[in-house]
């Protein structure tokens, strides 16, 4: 299995933006890892070829690609595994799905869920929200650095910590404990995806 990078972009295909045009910006910037992560309501059809072409991007540097929720995507475009959550396939399942080599991350929002997670097979945990977001509805409150830090210190996986990360805060999760942070809307909404994503590295 392949190291897991500590930039992760999630890609945003709400925000009208051109999401090759920020994905083509992250990755240029030295982001490691970009999660294909369509809306609910694009279609298969349309989140394969969304796929194929991001995969394509991280071939060409090296990146890992991986697949939010839709296995059968990940597997189809022969990305390096994929994502799930509590509305998604079990874990043990997913696992299942996409065989023992692939990447598989899972939710965890704390140390008891985390170390079920790994239990079952995941190979990293994506743990949050760590701040408060508004790019996704219905999340629980904000664990904060702590939250983090508590479920790094449960498991041995490495921490991917989500939700209203920036530049600014994300020196607080990788201290906390966290190897990696996921980031939509700091690059994605950036006026600059560029120059956010530049930020992130710095
Ligand atoms: C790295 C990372 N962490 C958490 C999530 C959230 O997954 P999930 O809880 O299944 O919610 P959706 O993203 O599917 O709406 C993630 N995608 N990535
Ligand atoms: C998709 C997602 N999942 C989260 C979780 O906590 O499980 S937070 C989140 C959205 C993260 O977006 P932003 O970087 O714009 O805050
Ligand atoms: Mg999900």
């Amino acid at each position: 299995m392949r190291t897991l990078g500590r930039l992760h972009l999630i890609t945003d295909t709400r925000s009208g933006r051109d999401t090759l045009a920020v994905v083509a910006a992250a990755l240029r910037a030295g982001f490691d890892v970009v999660q294909v992560r369509p809306e609910d309501h694009v279609t298969d059809r349309e989140a394969y070829d969304l796929t194929v072409r991001i995969l394509a991007m991280c071939r060409e540097l090296d990146r890992i690609c991986l697949v939010n929720d839709r296995l059968h995507i990940a597997l189809a475009a022969g990305a390096d595994g994929g994502h799930v959550g509590a509305d998604d396939l079990p874990v043990a399942a997913a696992r299942r799905i996409l065989g023992p080599h692939a990447i598989l991350g899972a939710t965890a929002r704390n140390p008891e869920t985390a170390r079920q997670a790994v239990a079952d097979g995941a190979s990293y945990l994506g743990v949050g929200p760590a701040f408060a977001t508004t790019t996704k509805a219905g999340l629980p409150d904000a664990i904060g650095p702590a939250g983090v830090g508590a479920v790094a210190a449960a498991v041995p996986v490495p921490i991917v910590a989500i939700g209203g990360v920036t530049a600014q805060n994300a020196r607080q999760l990788y201290s906390a404990g966290a190897h990696a942070v996921a980031v939509v809307g700091a690059v994605s909404g950036a006026a600059d995806p560029y120059t956010a994503a530049k930020e992130f590295l710095a």
